[in-house]
């Protein structure tokens, strides 16, 4: 036997002495059972060993490239990364499972550089969910990951997964090699190495179950093409305007009188794919102002959409949508809400009286400065979308969150040479917010309604905009 395999040898059957690898009948985190269970919590507990499992991983480490931190997969792996990162010199950063909802706010902890390279470290994989999880929120913060070292590797299918999320994974044991050593050494006998064989065989994990979104999905296909992947039927027309009409703009109707709001959807109809309203700012609102907003729309073909923002308990929401003056249900086939109040917000709007079709714009970043929106209430409110597949129609947002084909991405703050307003309003170019930002639709108001040519500007907005988009698509 090779130095380095005595090594591992003496090593495995130290894991077995202190009951980190056991054989029996236990329970998977999934529910199924197994013969075999490794739990690495314990090792904490024996610092001698420890130390030899930050050797080998050290060992392991020589041969990867461009290695600037380490993170340890919370929580088994973070002393494990601690004890490499003392060993090797090479610093840490620690990422929380939740972001802390008081100071910083970071999902990362430690100092780094966004391109950073960072080794992430693991006890035991078996499908490599956790791993991606952690890769996932480090890219989030800028700092690249390609590979992963790990002491066991479950033979379950997590490498390939790994493989197919762009990490490289480097184990000092494979489950095989671990039974192998066991066996030798005669803590298990032959039976429950073939006990332990036609487990794994049974329970490879489906490699695309975790394979991440299509990456390029979202920004890469055309909007016709992706009309498939829509659960709603207001985003299905609206993939379908967007694509007749070639426009990708919504213009933001702020305006303070109703004749002003008929003659700027006459004007800048042919040009849009949505008119975006704040129903409750216009001074002489009455029902009569609908009819003929509606009929504009029809003609133009675009869709109305009320920027509620909603954000209260599910009766209060259900109200506010279709009762009082402005009985948005009854006209507004789109509407926004915060992902603030939960899930009772969607529920209510799913249930309210109205029209058939009705979508909503789920409120995942603002462009305001000094929101105090975060990375972790941006991941809830993404899950919270993903939960309402049928109502949700996309994500009101600053930057690409999502990689779903089938959610559209709403993006205001646009305009071509501003840069900001006198209360908080940031803006970016129509090019960078569809090259850059991963906007399929953006919101423009001010840019247009104050110009002298609302159907002029109108007319260039969606020029840029289209343009921009076809660039987007055939890079
Ligand atoms: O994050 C957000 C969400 C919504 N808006 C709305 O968009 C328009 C922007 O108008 P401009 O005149 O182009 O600034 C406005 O109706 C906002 O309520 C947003 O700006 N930012």
């Amino acid at each position: 036997m090779s130095n380095e395999n005595t090594k591992l040898s003496n090593f495995a059957v130290e894991l077995f002495k202190i009951n980190a690898v056991k054989f029996g009948e236990y329970k998977t985190k999934v529910g199924i059972m197994t013969p075999v269970y490794c739990d690495l919590r314990v090792i904490v507990s024996y610092p001698k060993l420890m130390l030899t499992l930050a050797e080998l991983l050290t060992e392991k480490l020589h041969s990867i490239k461009n290695i600037d931190l380490l993170c340890g997969v919370p929580y088994t792996a973070l002393p494990i990364g601690t004890a490499v990162s003392l060993k090797t010199g090479i610093p840490m950063v620690m990422r929380r499972k939740e972001a802390k909802d008081y100071g910083t706010k970071k999902l990362i902890e430690g100092f780094y550089k966004e391109g950073d390279g960072c080794l992430i470290i693991e006890d035991v994989v078996t499908s490599g969910s956790s791993i991606l999880e952690t890769v996932n929120d480090l890219v989030g913060a800028g700092l690249k990951c390609t590979d992963a070292i790990v002491l066991l590797n479950r033979e379950q299918g997590g490498d390939k997964i790994l493989e197919g999320n762009g990490i490289k994974m480097h184990a000092l044991l494979t489950i095989s090699e671990l039974m192998q050593y066991l066996k030798n050494a005669k803590c298990i006998d032959d039976a429950m190495v073939k006990k332990v064989q036609d487990y794994l065989a049974s329970t490879q994990v489906d490699s695309n179950i975790l394979k991440k979104d299509p990456v390029e999905d979202r920004l890469k296909l055309s909007f016709e093409k992706r009309i498939p992947f829509t659960k709603n039927l207001v985003a299905t027309e609206l993939l379908k305007i967007m694509s007749s009409k070639q426009t990708t703009l919504c213009v933001a109707a702020d305006l303070t009188n109703s004749t002003d709001i008929l003659n700027l959807a006459e004007q800048v109809g042919p040009h849009i794919c949505a008119l975006k309203t704040h129903i409750d700012i216009v001074d002489d609102f009455h029902e009569n102002l609908l009819k003929p907003l509606k009929e504009i729309a029809d003609r133009h073909n675009f869709i109305l959409f009320e920027d509620r923002k909603f954000a209260d308990i599910g009766k209060t929401v259900e109200l506010q949508y279709s009762k009082g003056v402005y009985k948005i249900s009854s006209w507004a086939k789109l509407v926004t809400a915060h992902s603030l109040c939960g899930k009772g917000v969607l529920d209510a709007i799913k249930g309210a009286e109205g029209l058939e079709n009705r979508g909503v714009f789920l409120l995942a970043e603002l462009s305001a400065a000094g929101n105090l929106i975060d990375e972790a209430y941006v991941k809830k409110t993404l899950k919270l979308a993903e939960e309402y597949p049928e109502l949700i129609v996309g994500l009101v947002s600053q930057n690409p969150l999502t990689n779903n084909p089938g959610l559209l991405q709403l993006t205001p703050g646009v305009q071509i040479d501003t840069k900001s307003d006198n209360l908080g309003q940031q803006y970016n170019s129509p090019e960078i917010i569809v090259l850059e930002k991963g906007a399929d639709i953006a919101v423009v108001g001010r840019g247009i309604t104050q110009s002298n040519q609302p159907a002029v500007a109108a007319l260039n907005y969606k020029n840029i905009l289209w343009q921009a988009y076809l660039n987007r698509i055939k890079q």
